[in-house]
């Protein structure tokens, strides 16, 4: 099982998958989390281009686009043995965040297609400003301008892919946290009704 939690800068995704792993061991599945970008040589190279000015130009967003992509080729041997070993995988972002943040989409999509899709995509959907009064201004995407944009381009893809299930991420972190298990559990066959 492959799920992925998205969303915009500081929507809560790093708080969220610590909250859903741990619920998981408990009900007694073995479960490995992974974040994109890496903190291998790539993703290293990623973080420090976010900081550049000029990060958002067309030129460079088809640097990262690729260099995202190449990021990720190497999760998905990671993410096949954790399958084959019946370990579940939980990823605080995937190949939806290059179609969302880059451009342009369709050569995007071209570029990620080795990237397997998620069984679930959990969408935490947060108001820019929040997310802007969230984040520390280091990487040049965290601005209400462009992340409006990202925001929307969440919001589209979650209408054409089945495999999205929008949660409110403007909650507090208890009341998100108990609408990703209601989420999740039907995929796991937990009761959903026992969920507090
Ligand atoms: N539901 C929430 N309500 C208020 N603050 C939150 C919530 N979830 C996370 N935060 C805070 O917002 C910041 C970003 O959270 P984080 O989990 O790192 O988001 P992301 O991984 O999506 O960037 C952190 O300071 C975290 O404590
Ligand atoms: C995985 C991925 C991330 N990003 C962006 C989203 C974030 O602004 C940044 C990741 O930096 P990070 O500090 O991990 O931000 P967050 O905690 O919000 O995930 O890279 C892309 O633009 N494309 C991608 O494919």
């Amino acid at each position: 099982m492959y799920i992925v939690l998205e969303g915009i800068d500081g929507a809560g995704k790093s708080t969220q998958i610590n909250y859903l792993k741990g619920w998981l061991e408990d009900n007694g599945f073995k479960v490995e989390t992974i974040v994109e970008p890496t903190d291998l040589e790539v993703g290293n190279l990623i973080r420090q281009l976010l900081t550049r000015s000029d990060a958002t130009s067309d030129t460079m967003q088809k640097t990262l686009g690729l260099l995202f992509a190449a990021d990720r080729l190497v999760l998905m041997d990671k993410i096949e043995k954790l399958e084959s070993e019946r370990t579940v995988v939980i990823s605080d972002r995937s190949f939806y965040s290059s179609l969302v943040y880059q451009k342009p989409q369709d050569w995007i999509r071209e570029i990620n297609k080795f990237a397997k899709i998620p069984d679930l995509v959990l969408l935490l959907d947060l108001d820019v400003k929040k997310s802007v009064e969230r984040c520390d201004g280091t990487d040049e995407f965290e601005n209400e301008e462009f992340l409006t944009g990202v925001k929307e381009n969440y919001l589209a893809l979650s209408r054409e892919n089945d495999n999205f299930k929008i949660i409110d991420a403007n909650n507090g972190p208890n009341k998100v946290a108990s609408d990703i298990k209601k989420a999740v559990a039907p995929l796991f066959d937990i009761c959903v009704d026992c969920i507090r």
